[in-house]
């Protein structure tokens, strides 16, 4: 018998950068019905960019996430209801807020080297009696030692699974694997290792996979791959690979096809794709996030999206900065404005 996986589906929190932050009270209900029957145990509910992202530099949700969280609260049978928190942007009254709305997990992220900054909220969650998960964010961006060491930093603080977050869908399968190892090297029996992988080189699957054979025990994925950049790997199609591989979700696997194609496809604007923009922001490791605020500054000043995020991503700029994407698509059409003359004499 197959060590049993544990899927969270974060159509609801990665899945809001996708359709802008727009979620409404009513599509949160039939997602989180649907996912609920289908035997999907944990559902992250949050603005894209964790509690409480609704801002202007973020992007101002349609719904205030509190009544999506209370909603999705209600709504849930079986499953817990699962929120996102950035140190920083969140802090530990909008925890206990999202707590008093019906939250019983978070998942506290933090830049793959940060994760420091997040031990006082670990320790306020578990005083709540949370659950904890630790997102090390665009784990590309450092060894996988140094990634075990960030995860000593959370464990010891009370998370209690440390997640490789494949943030720019950068990673290749034994990028991962090598990261969930060193992890469980380290952890030992103190804390789990989960995988959030995104489709920027299409291997959402593949490195889930991986993941899972190096001994990570949760997994994310969203419906449709609903989530920034290329999107993240479809929760639907993990419950079909992992039954293929004899692996147990507690998923039923045409039920959740059916919420996939029958609840959540008709309301999706765009369905996330591999195109350029995003398989530049998997090849030079970019911030998913970024995609539409690149998309957005390019319209605005006249210069090529794949073109900033290729300069962002050569920069290194991570979560938090998406200021300086202006100031790179500004950068650019400056250069170009210098080239023309030159090019014309
Ligand atoms: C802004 C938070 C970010 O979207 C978290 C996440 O899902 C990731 O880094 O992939
Ligand atoms: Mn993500």
């Amino acid at each position: 018998m197959n060590a049993p996986v544990r899927l969270t589906d974060t159509t609801l929190r990665d899945g809001s950068h996708a359709v802008k932050h727009q979620f409404t009270t009513a599509q949160v209900r039939d997602v989180v019905a649907g996912l609920d029957a289908a035997g999907i145990e944990i559902i992250e509910v949050t603005h894209g960019d964790g509690l409480p992202g609704s801002t202007f530099n973020y992007g101002f949700s349609g719904t205030d996430e509190l009544s999506l969280i209370r909603t999705a609260a209600e709504t849930a049978a079986r499953a817990r209801i699962a929120v996102l928190l950035l140190p920083g942007l969140g802090t530990v009254a909008d925890l206990r807020a999202a707590h008093d709305a019906g939250a019983s997990v978070v998942r506290i992220a933090t830049h793959c080297t940060e994760a420091d900054v997040s031990i006082q909220h670990f320790g306020a969650a578990r005083d709540l009696g949370m659950e904890t998960v630790g997102f090390l964010m665009l784990s590309h961006r450092t060894t996988p030692e140094n990634l075990a060491k960030q995860g000593r930093i959370m464990a010891d603080a009370g998370c209690q699974c440390v997640y490789v977050v494949d943030s720019a869908g950068a990673l290749l399968p034994d990028g991962i694997a090598d990261r969930v190892t060193a992890l469980l090297t380290e952890l030992g029996d103190d804390a789990q290792v989960g995988v959030h992988a995104h489709q920027n080189l299409s291997l959402g699957i593949a490195n889930s996979i991986a993941g899972y054979h190096a001994g990570a025990r949760q997994i994310d994925g969203t419906l449709c791959a609903l989530g920034a950049g290329a999107g993240n790997s479809p929760t639907e199609i993990l419950v079909t690979a992992f039954e293929r591989l004899g692996v147990p979700t507690g998923v039923d696997t045409d039920a959740i096809l059916a919420v996939a194609e029958d609840v959540a496809r008709p309301f999706i604007p765009r369905l996330p794709v591999a195109d350029r923009n995003s398989i530049i922001q998997g090849k030079y490791g970019v911030y998913n996030s970024f995609l539409f605020h690149a998309e957005a500054a390019a319209s605005r000043y006249g210069v090529p999206a794949h073109e900033i995020l290729a300069r962002v991503g050569e920069a290194g700029y991570v979560g938090g900065q998406e200021d300086m994407i202006i100031d790179v698509a500004l950068t650019i059409a400056a250069e170009r404005s210098r080239a023309v003359p030159a090019i014309i004499g």
